[in-house]
């Protein structure tokens, strides 16, 4: 349209060649004019991209997150949920969005969300159930959580809150960044040490009998210390007389009581659930229910994930179309204790039952340990 314009007005003694120059200069003007009107982004959408917001997160790139339509959503955060929940012993999850860190970075550099310390602690307590209790929360699409065991609050503080964080896992803003280190419960130091990082983590405690927590773990140690002395040796300073040796760690845990008495210095009760250790391995999904509940997610991990394997004994994950990995916990969960005599248990029993009662009474619970 331009050059028929320029063409109508150019004199007939003007040279073909320059007549050519101003056509083809028009022609640049014209384009230019286009590209000011209908910027990049815009004809990128209009030539088929479906999710025009997904491609504002692309460009933008920074780190904050940004307001998506549920189209973009349903693109971005397609998560491969049953082929990650399968992986039991890593924390290496696939991203569930986009979420990158330096402004419109190559597609191979792109990383998905950010570390974040986190929102909650399974901090107990150790033979408890800790394992499970992470395991099955995690498959819920809104928890992320560290693999291993990082003992940041008891053994590696000096490194610094930088070191733990770099340990997490990348999550969205909408995620909840979960870690495990069942010893925290009977640190002295750890209850005000979690506080200073926030006075608003959630704390989980799963609470076993003490008697069967001991033996449970007694059992471990002695498959890696065959030549362990025995069980009543340990527990007790005069098993004649039922003197319990409380300065044994096996033992010294399982004063449930007197730990929480600690941590409740430095956070209230509401904010520390209690799973039951015992209704963890005969219903898990009712367990879950309540941890889902405390820590303010949808109930998205219910008794349709869970299936009891005969062979292991407990309640394991179903297995997922896509993967044919294993579902169960590890072989060092879930052993055949070591036989104990039943005076020796006895005496356990009594020596823990008012420090039971007392926990019972802290708590609102009655665990039924008896
Ligand atoms: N689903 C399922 N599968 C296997 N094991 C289960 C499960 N649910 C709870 N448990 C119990 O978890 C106990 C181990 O507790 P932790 O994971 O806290 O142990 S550890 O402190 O991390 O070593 C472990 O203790 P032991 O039976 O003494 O091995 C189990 O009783």
């Amino acid at each position: 349209m331009a050059c028929v314009l320029l063409f109508s007005r150019i004199p007939p003694f003007s040279h073909r060649l320059t007549r050519t120059s101003i056509c083809l200069l028009s022609m640049f003007l014209s384009y230019l004019c286009y590209c000011a009107l209908f910027p990049a982004d815009t004809i990128m959408q209009k030539a088929g991209d479906p999710t025009p917001g997904c491609q504002r997160v692309l460009a933008d790139g920074a780190k904050r997150r940004i307001q998506k339509p549920a189209s973009c959503a349903l693109q971005l955060d397609a998560r491969p949920s049953s082929v990650e929940a399968s992986r039991l012993k890593s924390d290496q999850r696939p991203p569930s969005t986009l979420h990158v860190d330096t402004p419109s970075p190559p597609m191979g550099n792109l990383k998905f969300g950010n570390k974040k310390l986190p929102n909650a602690i399974i901090v107990g307590v150790k033979k408890g159930g800790t394992r499970a209790v992470l395991e099955f929360i995690r498959i819920h699409p809104d928890v992320r959580a560290a693999g291993t065991e990082t003992h940041f609050f008891d053994r590696n503080y000096d490194r610094g809150l930088e070191w733990y964080r770099g340990l997490m896992p990348r999550t969205l803003e909408s995620q909840l960044t979960m870690e495990k280190t069942p010893s925290y419960f009977v640190t002295k130091e750890t209850p005000q040490r979690i506080s200073a990082m926030s006075r608003d983590t959630k704390l989980i405690v799963v609470v076993r009998d003490p008697v069967t927590r001991a033996i449970s773990d007694y059992t471990q140690t002695l498959s890696k210390t065959p030549d362990l002395p025995s069980f009543q040796d340990l527990a007790f300073r005069n098993q004649s007389l039922g003197i319990v040796d409380v300065s044994w760690n096996a033992i010294r845990i399982g004063l449930y009581a007197l730990h929480l008495e600690n941590w409740l210095r430095f956070f209230p009760l509401a904010q520390i659930h209690f799973v039951s250790g015992e209704r963890l391995i005969t219903d898990p999904a009712g367990e879950l229910a309540r941890v889902q509940d405390f820590l303010g997610l949808k109930r998205i991990v219910t008794d349709k994930h869970f299936y009891f394997n005969r062979t292991k004994g407990f309640p394991c994950l179903k297995k997922p179309e896509s993967s044919g990995s294993p579902r169960c916990l590890g072989k060092s969960k879930g052993r055949t204790h070591v036989q104990i005599d039943r005076d020796a248990i006895e005496q356990l029993r009594d020596f823990y039952r008012p420090y039971n009662v007392k926990f019972y009474e802290m708590v609102g619970h009655d665990f039924k340990w008896e």
